[in-house]
């Protein structure tokens, strides 16, 4: 039986009928304002598969709205590009707004469920995170604190002194083995620690499939059902490799902790703790699993970030040296000539504590975050916002703000100063709102985080002056502040720069019981 032109505009007109009426706003409110949305496929191809932040930033300005509407396929979407809506739904309603969207390529084929940054709210989700916040809790801030010092000290700032022209690779080395430190307790080579590369190669390949978008199997679920030797189903193998490769690196390091464990090894660390707090207790098995799992979680969540914040610092400082020298010279009179900076130093040097929170305004490093999802329907403002919508909270948005920040794309720490050199107090956080998230899904490692980069921008400008390179002709190498990034991440495209030992500090001397160190 062959169909005639006549029957196929009729079985199309009832799909569109059938798919129209079945992802119909059921509300008597409006859903928020938004673009214009194709048949079927919605905004889908509308939206980009990167930079996702600077599309929405700019569209709420066209749209002349804060909160707007957005659909893909039958997936609606919330964007947020302002704080008090963020905190009205994020924060006051959490209880409807907790959520994790499921996305066929990360949670159907790879089947990664188990990292609890993408599970869905509920009782497994709050078990993991209640473990992680009772290990990353001021109570053991401080050993964590001494082990930031020794990996910047023993780390970083001898790196940095030997090979200052691979400070993107001692970058990545320090913050990747300071997570991996924190959560396995296994020494780290202080340059290109294997264990950090491994990780780097198997959570980088994940990070891409946890960007929405980056796949046509999350715009069009139903492919995931696609064999794939079936031309186009490249994402099939992609998501079995990836899959045995994350299930691999995380077997291997927990199997590494236990074994040093055994063996008197292993340094205090998260994973140690965790089993030591559980042992004797009837549900061992289950919490003991939990802890393997909640290991693997840490360390993209905890390396990227930062990752992406020091090289932006590294970058600021190049292009601003009025602002480097201001902090040196903070610096110099604060901690002196004999020492190095420590976490004691860290209240009384509100320029270096003003350049931490421009550095995350000016770059926030997961600019939308990561997305929540709502539980329940909810009218705000009039608006309908539906169950199952994603809610992307863009703090790039929020920390560009030109009423709140004028002139926001220029860094300038001294936004953040009073007249008398104190930090001020009545100006939106960049420490404690829209950058680390909202609401319960707000990071839980945003304490570590901030100490990491306090210790380490005041313990490189204590030492270093970092220059722009020079081209064979001698003349300084531009550099533009350029970000990019096919990911949830927001990081400075690589740029070149010198990094040299400040005249008149003795670099050396203030180094010597620090250099030499093979592994940290
Ligand atoms: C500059 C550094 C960092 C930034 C900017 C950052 C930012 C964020 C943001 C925006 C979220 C999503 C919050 C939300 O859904 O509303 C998040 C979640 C998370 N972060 Fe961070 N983070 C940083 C460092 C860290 C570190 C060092 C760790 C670990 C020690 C960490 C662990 C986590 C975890 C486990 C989650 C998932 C929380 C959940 O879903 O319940 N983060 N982070």
């Amino acid at each position: 039986m062959s169909l005639s032109l006549r029957d196929a505009l009729i079985i199309t007109v009832c799909v569109v009928v059938h798919l129209a009426y079945r992802y119909r706003n059921k509300s008597k409110y409006p859903l928020p304002p938004g673009m214009p949305k194709w048949p079927i496929v919605g905004n889908a191809f509308q939206i980009p598969a990167s930079q996702q932040h600077l599309f929405f930033k700019d569209l709420g300005e066209q749209l002349g709205s804060k909160i707007f509407y957005l659909k893909a396929f039958s997936q609606d979407m919330i964007v947020i590009n302002d704080v008090k809506i963020a905190q009205d739904l994020l924060d006051k309603r959490s209880s409807l707004y907790s959520s994790r969207a499921r996305t066929p390529m990360l949670n159907d084929l790879i089947g990664i469920n188990y990292f609890f940054p993408f599970m869905q709210y509920g009782d497994e989700w709050r078990s993991h995170r209640r473990i992680f916040q009772q290990y990353f809790s001021p109570k053991n801030m401080k050993k964590e604190e001494e082990r930031t010092v020794d990996f910047i000290r023993k780390g970083l700032l001898p790196n940095l002194y030997e090979t200052p022209e691979k400070f993107l690779e001692h970058l990545l080395n320090v913050v990747g083995g300071l997570i991996t430190a924190t959560t396995y307790g296994v020494q780290i080579h202080r340059v290109n620690d294997p264990l950090v590369e491994y990780q780097e190669h198997v959570y980088g390949a994940g990070e891409k499939a946890a960007t929405p978008g980056q796949f046509l199997v999350d715009v069009i679920p139903q492919l995931k059902y696609v064999p794939g030797w079936f031309p186009g189903a490249g994402f099939q193998n992609v998501a079995r490799e990836i899959k045995e490769m994350t299930e691999e690196v995380m077997d291997k390091t927990y199997d590494m902790t236990l074994k040093g464990i055994d063996d008197g090894s292993t340094s205090d660390c998260f994973v140690s703790w965790s089993l030591e707090n559980n042992s004797g207790q009837a549900n061992y098995d289950s919490q003991a699993l939990r802890t393997k799992q909640i290991a693997a979680a840490i360390y993209k969540a905890g390396s990227d970030t930062r990752l992406a914040s020091s090289t932006t610092f590294v970058m600021a400082m190049l292009l601003h040296p009025d602002v480097q020298h201001k902090a040196q010279a903070e610096l110099d009179s604060v901690v002196g000539h004999d020492r190095l900076p420590d976490f004691s130093d860290r209240s009384h040097l509100p320029y270096i504590n003003a350049i931490l929170k421009e550095v995350l305004r000016y770059n926030p490093p997961l600019p939308f975050g990561l997305p929540h999802l709502t539980s329940g329907e909810d009218v705000y403002d009039g608006y309908y916002i539906p169950k199952g919508a994603m809610v992307f909270a863009n703090s790039y948005a929020m920390l560009q703000d030109e009423e709140t920040f004028p002139n926001p794309r220029s860094f300038k720490p001294e936004r953040f100063m009073n007249a008398d050199g104190t930090l001020r107090t009545d100006i939106l956080d960049p420490e404690s709102v829209a950058t680390f998230g909202f609401g319960r899904r707000i990071c839980p490692g945003a304490q570590l985080a901030l100490s990491t980069l306090y210790l380490m921008f005041s313990s490189i400008l204590a030492l270093y002056d970092i220059m722009p390179e020079q081209d064979s002709a001698g003349k300084p190498i531009h550099v533009s502040p350029e970000f990019g990034g096919h990911s949830i991440i927001s990081q400075p495209i690589p740029f070149r720069c010198k990094i040299t030992p400040r005249k008149g500090k003795n670099v050396e001397g203030l180094l010597k019981d620090y250099l030499g160190h093979e592994v940290i």
